[in-house]
């Protein structure tokens, strides 16, 4: 939180605005918010850790799917799929060590490995191919506007340090509300 209240204060500064009782309201530009790594470093991160899109998919040709590991299953044509790469990418302990830790790093991740091989999709909020959200530059313009400005206005203190993260409502996920994928998050 501190480094993301000095990367705020700084670019604020550096735009020559400041916020003062009875001035005018802060005026943020987008190139302002292309100056903020620690802020998308946590958006990223906040994304990874809680977004978990489900694809659903009509199939229109038999095909067959590959896995990672060389299992192949054969979809019909005529078949309804659903894809959840939340598990089984985002929280996989051997893409993502330590996969519920929330870490800002400021580095992008790029060369991510699972048994030896290389993992292109390691984090995929948007969805991905043809259907990746096309909303996702303004979602992520937005939320960053969101934030800077909350910062810009308010302070923020963490009254309880031990506040445990509060559980996610694993409907919104399209889950069974009684369905429990591990430990760690588990259905209100
Ligand atoms: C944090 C916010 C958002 C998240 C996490 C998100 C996530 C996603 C995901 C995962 C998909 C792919 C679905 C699939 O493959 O079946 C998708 C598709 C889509 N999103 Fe977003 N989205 C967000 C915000 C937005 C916004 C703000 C807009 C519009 C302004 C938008 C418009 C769309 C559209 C139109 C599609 C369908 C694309 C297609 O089928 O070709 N999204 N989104």
């Amino acid at each position: 939180m501190e480094a993301l209240r000095k990367e705020v204060d700084e670019v604020l500064k550096e735009s020559g605005q400041e916020d003062r009782p009875g001035g005018p309201p802060v005026d943020v530009i987008y190139e302002m918010l292309m100056k903020t790594p620690v802020l998308d470093s946590a958006l990223e991160e906040t994304l990874h850790l809680v977004v978990a899109p489900m694809l659903p998919r009509s199939v229109l040709q038999d095909m067959t799917l590959k896995m990672g590991n060389g299992d192949e299953f054969l979809i019909r044509k005529g078949d309804r799929m659903v894809i959840f790469p939340y598990i089984a990418v985002h929280v996989d302990p051997e893409i993502h060590p330590d996969p519920y830790t929330f870490r800002y790093q400021c580095t992008k991740k790029t060369d991510i490995y699972r048994g030896g091989k290389k993992v292109e999709y390691f984090s995929i909020p948007w969805g991905s191919g043809v259907f990746k959200c096309p909303g996702r530059f303004f979602a992520t313009n937005e939320i960053k506007l969101f934030v800077f400005l909350m910062f810009v206005y308010f302070d923020f203190e963490l009254i309880n340090s031990g506040e445990k993260i509060p559980q996610i409502n694993l409907t919104r996920w399209g889950l069974k509300n009684n369905l429990k994928i591990d430990s760690n998050i588990t259905s209100p």
